[in-house]
């Protein structure tokens, strides 16, 4: 028999939620870009490599970006579990559900900060032939017939001197604006992301996702910054890699949505370090799929893959160093009547706590009209979310 509890959200609940997360061996965070929804899973009661197979409440987990496996890790080869405890935050209201908890006060007032280690980071590892390897690519994308654009990953090694704590994450994540904040942990590793990036959300029969592609830094001013803005809403090159979004979205979506509403100019997103080019897209899901099926269908959009889908994907599993897992992957959640939420994994890390590496990853849409010395200024950019985070972490904030 399954025990609810509800009640008003007090001050102290949500450290205490936070520090819950380090105390379980598998655990999921998830929060809306708007901060009003926090949602966190406990504890595992099935678990599996994809979504499909599982039956609850609720399942929490991330695909891996393609079918390529990596060693030494269980976690970036996708890993979705449905919880024995399911927290929900919203509006400053709390919900709690368990099979295997029957008394909410006494289980949270359970969780108290723990002593952690104060942190260094003991050295950084990157791709030194990125640049040139993102040359070739733009050699590749002028010569070619079809190949028209490639979203380039990288990786950054950063070698820490000890494990993180997922309370002090989260609170130090909370400075990434308008992003959604994910973190997946099992046994000893953890996936780290803030987002700007919606895949789809589905409620009560409604679809929402997003074209986010074209990219342009922060300015420093208030006019600067509009300006910058501006300069990336008329940039042909940005516009021509934000369309192949939005037009392979419509694609994919038309035979199975209806009422779909496609804005014809984009609009600007700004996040902490970098403004992009975004597009809202929405429309009522034909009944008979569900969000898992959708999620399925739209990954990768050329925003994380390339176009055309296959081609690129070849092109990325040949050249990137290493495969990406869980990184420009789908992450989130969905629920038993097949709503939920599936955002993109980037500006995202992996964490290994036993071994205290944690592996950075940003990339990049390169069309033959990229400049390959500004598309590794805008990979430096996308790390800076987990960058910070890391600074912020070891500086004590
Ligand atoms: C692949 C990433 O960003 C994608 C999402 C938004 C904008 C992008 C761009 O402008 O290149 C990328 O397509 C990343 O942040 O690692």
């Amino acid at each position: 028999m399954k025990y609810h509890f509800s009640r008003a959200l007090r001050d102290e609940d949500q450290t205490r939620l936070y520090c819950a997360l380090d105390y379980f061996d598998t655990t999921a965070y998830f929060a809306s870009a708007d901060s009003k929804k926090e949602l966190f899973g406990f504890g595992v009661l099935q678990q599996a490599m994809s979504p499909e197979n599982l039956t609850g409440d609720v399942v929490f987990g991330g695909c891996a970006f393609d079918d390529q496996l990596i060693v030494n890790t269980q976690l970036m080869n996708g890993m979705w579990f449905v919880p024995k405890i399911f927290v929900t935050v919203y509006d400053r209201y709390i919900k709690f559900e368990s099979n295997t908890v029957a008394n909410f006060e006494e289980w949270l007032a359970t969780f108290k900060k723990r002593e952690t280690a104060q942190i260094t980071i003991r050295g950084v590892t990157d791709e030194q032939d990125w640049l040139l390897r993102t040359e070739k690519l733009i050699d590749t994308l002028t010569t070619s017939d079809t190949l028209k654009k490639v979203v380039f990953g990288r990786q950054k090694q950063y070698q820490l001197s000890d494990a993180l704590d997922i309370s002090r994450l989260i609170t130090a994540l909370k400075t990434q604006k308008n992003a959604y904040r994910f973190i997946l942990k099992q046994h000893q590793e953890l996936f780290v992301s803030a987002t700007p990036e919606r895949l789809v959300k589905v409620m009560a029969g409604q679809l929402e996702t997003a074209a986010v592609a074209g990219t342009v830094r922060r300015g420093t001013t208030i006019s600067e910054d509009v300006a910058l803005g501006q300069s990336l809403f008329n940039s042909a090159k940005n516009r021509q890699e934000h369309q192949y979004v939005v037009d392979n979205i419509f694609q994919k979506l038309q035979m199975v949505t209806t009422d779909l509403i496609v804005p014809k100019t984009p609009k600007l997103l700004s996040n902490k370090q970098v403004q992009h080019l975004y597009t809202p897209i929405n429309g009522r899901i034909d009944p008979a799929y569900g969000v898992v099926d959708i999620m399925r269908r739209l990954h990768p959009t050329p925003a994380l893959g390339g176009v055309p889908q296959e081609e690129a994907q070849h092109y990325i599993r040949l050249h990137e160093k290493k495969p990406r897992g869980l990184f420009a992957a789908p992450i989130g959640y969905y629920t038993a009547n097949s709503s939920g939420e599936f955002i993109i994994g980037i500006r995202s890390m992996h964490v290994n706590q036993t071994t205290h590496l944690a592996t950075l990853f940003a990339g990049a849409g390169i069309v033959s009209d990229s400049n390959a010395e500004q598309e590794l200024q805008e990979t430096n950019l996308k790390f800076e979310p987990m960058r910070q985070l890391l600074r912020d972490y070891t500086n004590g904030k």
